[in-house]
């Protein structure tokens, strides 16, 4: 018997992630190729228009995979019966704004999106958010979906941890390929740690690869501020990549992370690694049979933890000016 389609929402649909996102879900590469789709696009009304010009390019690529699109600017429809939950819709910064900055023009848009999802969203919901300030957005909606286990939430750090993948790769002359366990921890911001003590190029621990100067004064930074750097070059946000990231998460989640690996996600803490309990913060993960696990018994220097505390302080501190705005 033919698979049925798996529901799939994505809002933000007219955005400009969305637009590099939606013909990657319908031609197989979120789920795999053999999954058929339905998307569900959610928009707000002034947009649904355009949704619905991406939507005829999406009809007219004549996906195999694609059963079908639904175009809305209601939430609880958008939502019902959803399988995975892509939360993109939300303002981007622009130049000089840190994404902290959204905090109050984007966390009110989690509250009915949470609520939506905790109404009518399948039993196996998964949702990843990727509208800024991601973390505490997932925390949001998170908060608001009293229903759902609290580890179908998630936020989007595969970027960044793919941007460090490619950082690193250059500067030692390597495939990606040959890079295992690259972590980044806390928050999707600029103080996010990267790490580099974790990772293992062709079997060797890649911080003993690289100069202590480098990996603390350039690779750090440039990674924890690439978004910055190309909303400076492109005059937007990151698009493509983002858009690559979010498949790149979902398709681990789905179908498991590679043997002898791990990636990373914005996951709800369990108190791992003294990460307070319930934040949604970047950690070492696997995933199997569509859970996430997070990585256990790594050892943190100083100078890891001391990155790590900071970046989860920034978090804390998020989610104490969302509670301030009634929004969890
Ligand atoms: N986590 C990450 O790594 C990452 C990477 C890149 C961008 N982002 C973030 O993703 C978000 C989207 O970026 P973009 O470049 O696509 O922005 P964009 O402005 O091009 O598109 C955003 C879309 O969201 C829609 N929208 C706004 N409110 C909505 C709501 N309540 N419901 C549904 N749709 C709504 C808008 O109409 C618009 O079409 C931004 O917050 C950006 O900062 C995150
Ligand atoms: O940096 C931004 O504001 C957009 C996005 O989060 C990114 O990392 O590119």
């Amino acid at each position: 018997m033919a698979q049925a389609p798996v529901n799939v929402t994505v809002t933000g649909a007219a955005g400009q992630i969305g637009y590099a996102l939606l013909f990657r879900i319908a031609s197989g590469q979120l789920l795999g190729a053999d999954t058929p789709v339905r998307l569900r696009l959610l928009e707000i009304p002034q947009a649904v228009k355009a949704a619905e010009g991406t939507a005829m390019e999406l009809s007219d690529c004549a996906f195999p995979l694609l059963a079908g699109i639904d175009i809305t600017d209601n939430a609880k429809q958008a939502f019902d019966g959803a399988n995975v939950a892509l939360l993109v819709g939300a303002r981007p910064r622009t130049k000089g704004m840190e994404r902290g900055d959204l905090l109050e023009a984007n966390g009110g848009i989690f509250k009915p999106q949470g609520e939506a999802i905790n109404a009518g969203a399948a039993d196996d919901i998964k949702v990843l958010v990727v509208g800024n300030p991601a973390n505490t957005n997932a925390l949001i909606a998170q908060r608001h979906a009293p229903d759902v286990p609290a580890e179908r939430f998630t936020a989007m750090t595969r970027l960044d941890q793919n941007r460090a993948l490619a950082q690193l790769s250059a500067k030692l002359s390597v495939p990606v390929t040959e890079i295992r366990k690259m972590t980044i921890w806390g928050n999707h911001s600029a103080t996010q740690y990267p790490d580099l003590f974790h990772a293992e190029v062709n079997g060797r621990t890649a911080a003993e690869q690289v100069e202590r100067e480098w990996l603390a004064d350039e690779f750090i930074p440039t990674v924890a501020k690439r978004g910055a750097a190309i909303i400076e070059a492109r005059g937007a946000s990151s698009a493509a990549s983002a858009a690559s990231a979010a498949v790149d998460h979902v398709y681990d989640w789905v179908n498991g992370t590679a043997e002898g690996d791990w990636t990373s996600a914005g996951v709800v803490s369990d108190g791992s690694y003294g990460v307070p309990e319930g934040l949604i913060s970047s950690f070492p993960v696997v995933s199997k049979n569509g859970a996430w696990q997070i990585v256990q018994g790594l050892e943190l220097d100083e100078f890891s933890r001391g990155r790590i505390d900071a970046s989860v302080r920034e978090l804390a501190e998020e989610r104490d000016a969302v509670a301030k705005l009634g929004l969890i």
